[in-house]
């Protein structure tokens, strides 16, 4: 899961959370693109901060899931 925040000041925030290490799953990766395209959208935004729940950013990919490199690949 990736979760949208409008911050103040023009900022948006994308926190990633897939316990235990927000690894890249396919579901975060959605959640990543659907926050980037409502920051995109929201002409108020100037940046966009991208952190990891839990005090942790992310363990990268998320092993054992190859679909990843395919939905990486294939979504506009
Ligand atoms: C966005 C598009 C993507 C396109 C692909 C682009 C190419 C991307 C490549 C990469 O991302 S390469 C990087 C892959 N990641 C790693 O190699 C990290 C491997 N993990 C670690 O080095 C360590 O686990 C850690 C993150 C430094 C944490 O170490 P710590 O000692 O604190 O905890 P651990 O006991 O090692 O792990 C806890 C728990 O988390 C699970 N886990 C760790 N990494 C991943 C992961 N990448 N995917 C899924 N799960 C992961 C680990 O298995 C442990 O689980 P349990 O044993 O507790 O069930």
């Amino acid at each position: 899961m990736a979760e949208y925040t409008r911050l103040w000041n023009c900022l948006a925030l994308i926190r990633l959370r897939n316990p235990p290490v927000n690894s890249i799953s396919t579901a975060v990766l959605h959640g990543i693109k659907a926050g980037l395209q409502k920051a995109l959208t929201d002409h108020t935004v100037k940046a966009i901060v991208i952190c990891g729940a839990d005090g942790k950013f992310s363990a990268g990919v998320q092993v054992c899931d190859s679909s990843v490199f395919y939905n990486a690949q294939c979504s506009p």
